[in-house]
């Protein structure tokens, strides 16, 4: 028995499934999860010292690859003068003003410590701003999961089969309402319908959590417009896409201003940390300033904002985005030419450090129905394959994958060895 099976023993008596995140038990794939040690770079290494290029990134936050040095120092001194006071703290204020400058849409933000706290939140503040109820989400979206938002959900809802999970009540999930992801006309229709008691629409500006898919030409801006003509906050959810897929997220590179816009993942540096922010009337509803509560004990943790701003440094560093893209274009681009030489019909998206892999005959999969399409158990066989060969992906055929600044010419290579294999093993 391995090391990690062993692990995996061990945690299951005393963890529910032996893990603190569905998505990690590898349901998706089958087989047991890995247990790792220590990252380093592009780099993870497992409890029996075995070495894998990795592309989960922790789920994103590792844009700069595993323990890069700036962002390890950052923590270590600012660790050194106290954990947390749950006062406030001039590192906060350094977070925000960076924030601010980086993101369109943010004219005030306030921390939290995890995405599902920002979206939860932003919701909230959207109910009590427009003092309406209904909220629309899209089907195959991940939000996190609070209540409202874990209807018709991805991620690891829709790995597990249950996107929308018993113990949310029906009187509350009466007032989501789920559309289809890239469908401007329906969201169109249904605005026509009901949009004056719509309080918000919530989308993943970039999805993530059905594997990956990037918005159709003018979705965004529809959802603008609905969103203008009836009153209702435009919230992007970019806990995924923030930092990612450009320095100012999605709503930078698609150039769509939502009213208010989440954060999580890279902004806290692997971290547990979350924000939610946007425009100033609408944040200012929200307490102490307005009537709307929201608080947290371990909200803007200095240790904590401290990788953050550390994680960001890079990240604004010329050229960052360029090599993510380039990095994860070569990666792509060598994945299909060895698939099509081995005969395996595979498409993909690529959105900057963000790509998604398809095993189906179809040209191109833009919605949650073309995901759904896909030749699950081929995924599973080559996940399985990659892992034998060395490379980590996420455990799931509806988790996007990661590129981080630190894939340098041998993990990609790596990977695309290991890679030819798996397609061998597979045709
Ligand atoms: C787009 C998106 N929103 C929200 C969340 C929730 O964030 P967290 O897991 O930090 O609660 C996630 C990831 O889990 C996500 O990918
Ligand atoms: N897809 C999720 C976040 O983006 C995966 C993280 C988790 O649920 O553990």
């Amino acid at each position: 028995m391995s090391k990690s099976e062993q692990l995996f023993k061990q945690a299951q008596k005393v963890i529910p499934g032996g893990v603190n995140s569905p998505v990690r038990a590898f349901k998706g794939v089958g087989g047991d999860p890995l247990f790792f040690t220590r990252g380093e770079g592009a780099w993870l290494y497992d409890a029996d010292d075995r070495r894998y290029v990795d592309y989960v990134g922790s789920w994103g936050p590792m844009i700069a690859g595993h323990c890069h040095p700036d962002v390890v120092r950052a923590v270590q001194e600012t660790a050194a003068n106290g954990l947390g006071f749950g006062a406030p703290t001039e590192i906060e204020t350094r977070m925000a003003e960076l924030l601010c400058n980086m993101v369109p849409s943010l004219e005030l933000v306030r921390m939290v410590s995890s995405g599902t706290e920002a979206t939860m939140s932003a919701i909230r503040l959207a109910r009590g701003f427009t003092n309406r109820d209904k909220i629309v989400k899209f089907e195959g979206c991940y939000h996190g999961h609070s209540d409202s938002l874990l209807v018709k959900a991805g991620s690891g809802a829709l790995t597990l089969g249950v996107p929308t999970s018993p113990g949310v009540p029906a009187d509350l999930a009466q007032h989501t309402m789920t559309l289809s992801y890239n469908d401007a006309e329906q969201v169109s229709k249904a605005f026509s319908e009901i949009g004056d008691q719509v309080a918000a629409i919530i989308v993943e500006p970039v999805a993530g959590n059905m594997n990956c898919i990037p918005p159709a030409e003018g979705f965004l801006q529809t959802l603008r417009e609905v969103c203008d003509r009836h009153g209702s906050v435009l919230i992007f959810d970019e806990v995924m896409t923030g930092f990612r897929v450009a320095p100012g997220g999605a709503q930078q590179r698609y150039g769509v201003t939502p009213d208010l816009t989440t954060l999580g993942k890279v902004v806290g540096g692997g971290l547990p940390v979350g924000a939610f922010g946007g425009r100033r009337d609408i944040m200012e509803y929200i307490a102490p300033t307005g009537p709307v509560y929201q608080a947290g004990t371990l909200s803007g943790n200095p240790v904590a904002m401290a990788a953050g701003l550390a994680t960001l440094a890079l990240v604004q560093q010329p050229g960052f985005h360029e090599g993510l893209d380039q990095r994860a274009k070569q990666l792509v681009g060598g994945l299909k030419t060895r698939a099509s030489s081995a005969g395996i019909a595979l498409t993909s998206n690529q959105v900057g450090g963000m790509f998604g892999l398809f095993f189906t005959e179809a040209d191109q999969v833009c919605d949650f129905a073309g995901v759904n399409d896909c030749n699950l158990e081929r995924f599973k066989a080559f996940y399985h394959a990659m892992l034998e060969h060395g490379v980590y992906l996420a455990p799931s055929a509806f988790e996007a994958g990661f590129v981080s600044s630190a894939h340098d010419d041998e993990a990609i290579q790596t990977t695309l060895d290991a890679a030819e294999q798996a397609f061998a093993s597979l045709s």
